[in-house]
């Protein structure tokens, strides 16, 4: 039961703080110390969510030492957890989730609990690169220059990429150079792989498939999986990119700090209102207020401002600043788990090894062994179907050294809600064999849904958090 995956990840992190008091390794840590705020304070850049978009926003805006910038996150600071690759996917089981669901629907998520779609979201500094899978992926060329073509310069793969370059250390063993960076924050690493892996590439180019870095001229191929991890650490945008500058001067983050909405005048947000510890404050900016809240919480906050379907917003009384359809095209690349294989030769991950003290020894004190696993994918291929336009490829099959077959309460099967009677009608024969399986990634889905409002708590009462004010995301099939 949930309570029992609780005191795993308990015994987890009581590994990891006993292995530091022995001197066994060394965490370096220096937690975030929250600040004194003042009710009121005017700010250049006001950054909301310090997910993966507003850590690039931080550490960037706050290399000007002139512009005073306020980060406000709902989430707190990171588990202990957090920077070992290989576990800290268990933080969807924790508080550091948003724990989102889709709306029951009649034809699809038939194998989900509830037939609802699960839809985990970081609530945490770092959010959803907290507890994302880590596939060092960047989007397709061809998809930027559709984005340019569609009315959007200074979007065209050619512009993107030197920003790409910017952003990371490549430490790969097979990269294509002209297109990867030496020395951005972020970095891509060959994580720890088994046997399986390799089966999997050759398989692939015996196929007809190219050996190439996805991340470099072309996609179109096969790869081992790029991790983003820093010296087999995740590399979370908290870690990689607000830790390191964490005590800049001109910076004040602010954690367990919800915004509730944008204070707006003559059609210009001039602040924020948030709560931070059951008080409600207000925050001004001289320049800009940066929504970086997610998907899913960026368009909430626009709502609870005004800013939405005016049907929608009157429903709730929400006065109506600006009638925009927010909320009302949502994507998401649905995924197939169901391809599995169980294998008698030693090839997959030994997952026993992962508890061992000398695995986390090796990941602190080398960054290496079977704790940098990204989650246990291993290799990739980006492919086209029958049905593919443009000639460009429309599926990712990534190989994991794993199965939802396993450990129902902390293993694949939680991460994506399968339920438990089609996990006890399938999978208690599969259970402790060698096992491993292809998820197949729709890359360009037709289907999309929207999402509304399901409360109107906005109007500076103190509501709770803990369950989501978003609950009507409805998916068309
Ligand atoms: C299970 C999973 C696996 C994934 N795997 C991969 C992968 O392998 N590779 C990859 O490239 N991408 C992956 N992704 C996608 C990737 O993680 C996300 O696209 C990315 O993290 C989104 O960044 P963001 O900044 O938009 O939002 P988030 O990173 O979600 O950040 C939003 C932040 O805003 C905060 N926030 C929300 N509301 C408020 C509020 N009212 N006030 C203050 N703060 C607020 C949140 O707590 C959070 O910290 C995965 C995602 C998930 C969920």
């Amino acid at each position: 039961n949930d309570g029992d995956a609780l005191e795993f990840i308990e015994s987890l992190r009581q590994k990891i703080r006993n292995l530091e008091a022995a001197g066994k390794i060394n965490r370096n840590y220096d937690p975030y110390i929250q600040p004194d705020l003042q009710d009121e304070e005017t700010y250049d850049f006001i950054i909301v969510g310090g997910g993966s978009a507003g850590s690039a926003l931080v550490h960037r805006l706050s290399e000007i030492s002139d512009w005073k910038i306020l980060l406000l996150e709902a989430g707190g600071e990171p588990d202990i957890l957090s920077d070992v690759a290989y576990w800290s996917q268990l933080l969807h089981l924790t508080e550091n989730n948003w724990n989102y669901f889709t709306e029951k629907e009649e034809n699809f998520g038939l194998g989900l609990e509830d037939q609802k779609m699960y839809w985990p979201r970081g609530k945490i500094l770092g959010g959803s690169s907290q507890l994302n899978f880590m596939v060092y992926s960047r989007g397709a060329r061809e998809d930027y220059d559709r984005w340019e073509n569609m009315g959007n310069p200074g979007w065209s793969y050619k512009d993107v990429l030197p920003f790409f370059k910017k952003l990371e250390t490549c430490k790969l063993a097979h990269a294509d150079w002209e297109f990867r960076g030496t020395d951005g924050p972020i970095s891509a690493e060959d994580p720890y792989r088994s046997k399986v892996a390799d089966v999997f590439v050759e398989a692939a180019k015996q196929a007809g498939y190219e050996y190439l870095d996805y991340n470099g001229r072309s996609h179109a191929g096969v790869s081992h999986v790029q991790g983003t991890t820093s010296k087999g650490f995740r590399c979370s945008g908290e870690r990689c990119y607000i830790r390191p500058i964490k005590n800049r001067k001109n910076l004040t983050i602010s954690l367990h700090s919800s915004v509730i909405k944008l204070l707006i005048k003559d059609k210009t947000a001039y602040g924020v209102e948030f709560e931070r510890n059951g008080r409600i404050y207000k925050a001004y900016t001289r320049k800009e207020i940066i929504l970086s809240a997610g998907v899913i919480n960026s368009a909430q906050i626009l709502l609870l401002s005004g800013i939405g379907p005016e049907k929608e917003l009157s429903k709730f009384g929400i006065e109506t600043i600006q009638d925009l359809p927010v909320g009302r095209k949502i994507y998401d690349h649905p995924a197939f788990i169901g391809l599995g294989f169980t294998t008698d030769m030693n090839i997959v991950m030994d997952g026993r090894k992962a508890l061992e003290d000398e695995a986390f020894i090796e990941l602190y004190n080398n960054g290496t062994g079977i704790l940098t696993s990204i989650v246990q994918a291993q290799s990739l291929m980006f492919a086209k179907t029958a049905v593919a336009q443009d000639n460009i490829p429309d599926v990712e099959i990534i190989l994991f050294s794993s199965h939802f077959c396993e450990n129902f309460e902390i293993g694949l099967a939680k991460n994506v809600h399968i339920s438990r009677k089609i996990y006890e009608d399938l999978c208690p024969s599969y259970e402790g064999m060698a096992k491993f399986f292809l998820g197949i990634f729709l890359l360009y889905p037709e289907s999309y849904g929207y999402l509304e409002l399901a409360s109107a708590s906005y109007n500076g009462q103190i509501f709770s958090w803990n369950f989501p004010i978003i609950s009507g995301i409805v998916w068309l099939s």
